[in-house]
């Protein structure tokens, strides 16, 4: 089985600088030959160049900023996963802000239509256009796979391919009112860190596959947020929240996912090294990759 290292050095979907420098930062603390350690065939095509619109020419369409850049991001992106999953590769995609999301995702189920979505992150990224605070769309990457994004001409070429059934999120604790609303709307299924706390990692996790992959049967996506975890244990992110997850539930996650078989794409988003000191840097990327590596295959035995 082969694996496809997709480096997405894109930070359009939110407004920090550095977090387009995730990729070079996992792959240049060694992930590909870890990978190769696990017995993995890798290939990495390098990092993707996505060339950047400027500013004047991407004025905001409502209140979504960068609009067209993210777009045209996400679709190259989405071309890019497609491509590899039609070549029976897992590709692992590394951000870059979570907007990306809605290509990894968008092309993932071009691929495996009824593949569902294992989204562990401290927030639900469901926002609309409409619903938005920020503006910023990697907060909403979820509204336009699901098709409740308003029909934005920009993003038609989105399909709405995720069904609210085949969704379900872990490590929710920043969830914005509007969010809320739209979760209970579409009967979306969510294990927040107070679930967590109560049943434990190992059952929130068999839950969550219950909810959405009843008989183990259907691929599964994984798009993990590092911010899921707890800031102490991955700092270096743009929007951190205390109470999240500690190292081992991480863990947890992608070891009870690989055991699965059903892995068939992963995305580890959000790692910004532009954002703490050498030392947090070095710790939230090494957490990504040891992630990433847990998810490939990687066991404590
Ligand atoms: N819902 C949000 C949005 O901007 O839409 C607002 N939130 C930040 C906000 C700060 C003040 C207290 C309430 N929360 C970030 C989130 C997007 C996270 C994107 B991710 O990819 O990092 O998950
Ligand atoms: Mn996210
Ligand atoms: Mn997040
Ligand atoms: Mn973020």
């Amino acid at each position: 089985k082969s694996v496809a290292i997709v480096g997405c050095p894109f930070r359009g979907g939110q407004a920090k600088l550095g977090v387009d420098h995730g990729p070079i930062h996992m792959v240049e603390a060694g992930l590909e030959q870890q990978l190769r350690d696990l017995g993995w065939e890798v290939r990495f095509d390098g990092h993707h160049q996505f060339e950047q619109i400027s500013e004047e020419n991407d004025p905001p369409i409502g209140k979504m900023k960068n609009p067209r850049f993210v777009s045209q991001v996400c679709k190259a992106v989405a071309s890019v996963v497609s491509d590899h999953a039609r070549r029976g590769q897992l590709p692992v995609v590394l951000g870059g802000d979570h907007s990306l999301a809605m290509g990894t995702i968008g092309g993932t189920l071009e691929v495996y239509p009824n593949a569902c979505v294992i989204w562990v992150d401290a927030h639900a990224d469901i926002n609309t256009p409409e619903t938005t605070e920020s503006g910023n769309i990697h907060g909403m990457p979820v509204s336009f796979l699901l098709g409740i994004a308003g029909n934005e001409p920009e993003f038609a070429w989105v399909k709405p391919a995720l069904r609210a059934n085949r969704l379900v999120y872990i490590g929710l604790r920043d969830v914005d009112a509007d969010e809320k609303r739209i979760l209970r709307e579409n009967g979306i299924k969510a294990f927040s860190m107070h679930e967590i706390d109560r049943h434990g990692i190992g059952k929130v996790v068999e839950l969550a596959l219950d909810a959405v992959n009843p008989n183990r049967d259907l691929p599964i996506h994984l798009s993990f947020d590092v911010d899921a975890l707890d800031p102490t244990v991955a700092p270096s992110t743009g929007t951190p929240v205390r109470g999240g997850l500690t190292f081992r539930e991480g863990h947890y996650i992608c070891e009870a996912i690989h055991e699965t078989g059903l892995l068939i794409a992963l995305d580890l988003m959000e790692v910004n090294p532009g954002l703490a000191d050498a030392e947090s840097v070095r710790k939230t990327v090494s957490v990504g990759c040891s992630l990433v590596r847990a998810a490939l295959g990687e066991a404590l035995l």
